[in-house]
């Protein structure tokens, strides 16, 4: 019997949405959304949003049938099985769009867009009472936000128990699952099941970020975990998880609301994972270097790295418990690891203050004969004195901070002449682990 190749298939899902020119909200968050949960995303376009972080300015809407002709064009092609909808602008999308779901039988998750977030309508107040009686008894999920669930249940909703009432009203309309997300009431959502009649408490606290497509960002999430085969639940939680990240990493983009950056934990984790490959490089050129022993200090060595743009030490990588000598070879003690050294991420956190390229530095032995042998490897050089530390001052951060000032930028090379019980030291600063490791490896064969 032949055996057939394996195939790992990848799901498709679909968004049915708005496109925001400034990039945060719509179309442009699903699909991060999507790339960063490993789904294949595709799109239909409602409308075409003249938008930024402070508003919507205009809207372009499509008609019916462009909308209905990009869902048959990926339908007839790809096996889309969830889907969401974000903004459908008008009654004659979204009766389009109850006819496109059930003619392909997609399961669907309805993010009831009304309004951006900066403000500007993204769906006609007509159109309110088509989705809810052509659209809603065709969808799995619905994600209102409060004042969306208020609209559809007809109540105000102001306070937890005011969603409860509402999810359960909205849920009379013919959906499966109501989740009526917290961004504008406690960040708690609440998750109802209509067939157990069960609520769930998926719960967050405040976090301090950009949230312009925050609703998108999370619906998208949905329907990615949906499609992956998630339960209701792990779903809810996952893409509450995701979204809170998405905030975190929101960066500055205009003079409004910033953007969620759902690509940004995905890239963080990227520069991770090159910072421990390229620091366990370098500690491999600094094992087998036959010299560099001899340029260990009394208290061990370490070199670290840090990812682009690190604010603290869990963000630099450093060799656990240190490079010490070993008879006359450098021996590491443990591996590479984020958060390992408070020492050398101080030294590099104070340098990439001043210099967002320099993310590495090692710390060597002082002698006057290394320091010569800097002078003569034509090293750009600068100290800090010891004994003119404020008071209460981080040594690493301070003595960093002051050397760079007295050198007009960074330096390759600082050093300090140490103090009662403390041991001087040379540190060895560059743009990365390995960088620093061949500088420190020529260093010590210069010395024979
Ligand atoms: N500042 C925040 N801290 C923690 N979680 C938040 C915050 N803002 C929003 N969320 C979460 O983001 C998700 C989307 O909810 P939100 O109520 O903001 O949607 P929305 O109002 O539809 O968003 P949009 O800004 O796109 O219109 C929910 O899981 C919510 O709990
Ligand atoms: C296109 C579009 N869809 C959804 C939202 C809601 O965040 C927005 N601001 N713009």
């Amino acid at each position: 019997m032949t055996e057939k190749p394996l195939t790992v298939k990848i799901p498709i899902v679909m968004t049915i949405a708005g496109s925001d020119s400034g990039g945060g909200a719509g179309i442009a968050a699903d699909l991060k959304t999507f790339a960063a949960l490993g789904v294949h995303g595709t799109c239909a376009i409602t409308s075409i949003t003249a938008q930024n972080t402070t508003g919507v300015l205009e809207a372009f809407d499509l008609t019916p049938a462009a909308v209905a002709s990009q869902i048959e064009a990926v339908c007839a092609d790809m096996d889309v099985k969830w889907a969401k909808t974000g903004m459908l602008a008008s009654s004659e999308i979204v009766r389009e769009v109850a006819k496109d779901v059930r003619k392909h039988g997609l399961s669907l998750v309805i993010d009831p867009v009304m309004a951006a977030e900066a403000g500007g309508d993204l769906l006609r107040k007509e159109a309110i009472s088509v989705l809810i009686e052509e659209l809603l008894p065709f969808c799995k999920v619905i994600t209102p936000n409060a004042s969306e669930a208020g609209v559809l249940a007809g109540i105000e909703v102001k306070t937890p128990k005011d969603a409860k009432i509402a999810a359960r009203k909205i849920a009379g309309l013919g959906v499966e699952t109501v989740i009526v997300t917290g961004g504008h009431l406690d960040a708690t959502d609440l998750l109802y099941e209509a067939v157990s009649d069960t609520f769930t408490r998926i719960p967050g606290t405040f976090v301090k970020g950009g949230t312009h497509g925050s609703g998108c960002t999370y619906s998208a999430a949905m329907t990615a975990f949906l499609a992956c085969g998630k339960s209701m639940e792990v779903a809810a939680r996952e893409s509450k998880k995701f979204v809170v990240e998405a905030i975190l990493k929101s960066l500055p983009a205009g003079r409004g609301v910033n953007p969620v950056n759902p690509l940004g934990a995905t890239l963080e984790k990227k520069e991770r994972y090159l910072v421990l490959r390229n620091l366990k490089d370098a500690v491999l050129l600094i094992e087998e270097s036959p010299d560099f022993s001899k340029l260990i200090p009394e208290v061990g060595c370490n070199i670290g790295m840090a990812i682009p743009g690190a604010k603290s030490y869990e963000e630099v990588a450093a060799v656990e418990g240190r490079i010490v000598k070993y008879r006359i070879r450098a021996v590491p003690v443990g591996c590479v690891e984020f958060g390992a050294s408070k020492h050398v991420s101080s030294i590099i956190l104070s340098a990439l203050r001043q210099n967002p390229e320099i993310r590495a530095a090692i710390n060597v032995k002082y002698s006057e004969k290394v320091l010569a042998a800097c002078r003569e490897m034509k090293l750009g050089i600068s100290s800090f004195d010891r004994a003119e530390e404020p008071e209460n001052a981080s040594t690493m951060d301070w003595g960093t901070a002051e050397a760079i000032k007295k050198y007009g930028s960074v330096p390759k090379v600082i050093y300090d002449r140490g103090g009662t019980g403390k041991e001087p030291m040379i540190r060895l600063l560059g743009t990365n682990a390995i960088e620093v490791a061949k500088l420190a490896v020529e260093l010590a064969e210069k010395l024979q």
